[in-house]
This record gives C-alpha cells, structure tokens and sequence, in this order.
C-alpha cells in the first residue's frame, strides 16, 4: 500500500501537510479492500472469544439472551432442511465454531474456513484439541 492510500492525517495537521506536500490523501472508504485488510490485520481472535462468547455476553441463563437465541436460530434452520447437502462450507468462520454445532446432525462434513491465519490457528487448536483452544463446552451442552 503507498502512502496516498494512508487515511488523512488529523485536521490539525492536514492543511500543515498539505501546504507542504501538494494534495491531501483522500481517506480509506472503510469498505474498500485495502480498508478491510488494515482492520482484520489487527484482530485478535482471543480478545474477540473473550468478548462475545464468555460471560457476561454468553448468558445461558434464559433462551431470550442473544447466544441461546443464535444457537436456536441455527438448529432451527438446519433442521428445517432449507440447507442441505453432503459438506457444509462455512466461509468466514472466524475462530468460533459455535455456529456449525447444529450442522453436525444434517451434514456428512463441515469445512470451517477463513482469510485470517489466526483465526484459522485458533480454530485448529479446537479441532485438535490442544491445550489453550477455546472451550465451546457450554455451547456444545446447551
Ligand atoms: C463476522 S466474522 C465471523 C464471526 C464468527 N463466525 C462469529 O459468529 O462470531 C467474519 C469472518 O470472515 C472472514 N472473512 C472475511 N472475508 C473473507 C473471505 N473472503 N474469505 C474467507 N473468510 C473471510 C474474516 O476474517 C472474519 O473472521
């Protein structure tokens, strides 16, 4: 990526920039391709595990909070047969699983896939079990 491609620098600086440098870069359009990659270089999977699939967000407490609802949703889907085939392919499956749990009943095989190298490791700690993958337990028993 060069350097016309950077978002613009803060106003206090922009016109110092400009004054000095000729036209001011034009901002990444936050969809445009080169936008997205600079923001998925920097996730981090375990940060994101943490956020959104242990407590307090993952509340088993009631069917009404968002995971129970999320999982419903899919089994309810999968069961319905709407989805159907011999493999399941999932693209983009971050580094959770959770939503391929209800899928193992209706497909033969199921491909987790991702762009990201980490989320794609994260994932292969699961599947071989090693020590420090993300514990999907509760997800699997609900
Ligand atoms: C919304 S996240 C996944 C969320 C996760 N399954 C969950 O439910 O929390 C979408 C994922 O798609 C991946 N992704 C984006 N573009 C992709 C592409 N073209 N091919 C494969 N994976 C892609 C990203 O790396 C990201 O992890």
């Amino acid at each position: 990526m060069g350097p016309s491609r950077l978002p613009a620098a803060p106003p206090g600086r922009a016109g110092i920039k400009a004054a000095a440098a000729g036209p001011e870069p034009q901002p990444l359009a936050m969809n445009s391709p080169a936008a997205l990659r600079e923001g998925y270089e920097h996730f981090d999977p375990r940060a994101y595990l943490r956020n959104n699939y242990l407590p307090p967000r993952a509340d088993f407490s009631s069917e009404e909070f968002v995971v129970p609802w999320k999982l419903r949703c899919l089994a309810e889907t999968f069961a319905s047969g709407e989805i159907r085939g011999r493999t399941l392919i999932d693209v983009g499956s971050g580094p959770t699983i959770y939503q391929l749990l209800s899928a193992c009943d209706h497909f033969e095989e199921i491909v987790a896939t991702d762009y990201l190298a980490v989320n794609r490791e994260e994932l292969g700690r699961w599947a071989r079990g090693e020590p420090g993958a993300f514990d999907w337990s509760p997800f699997i028993q609900h």
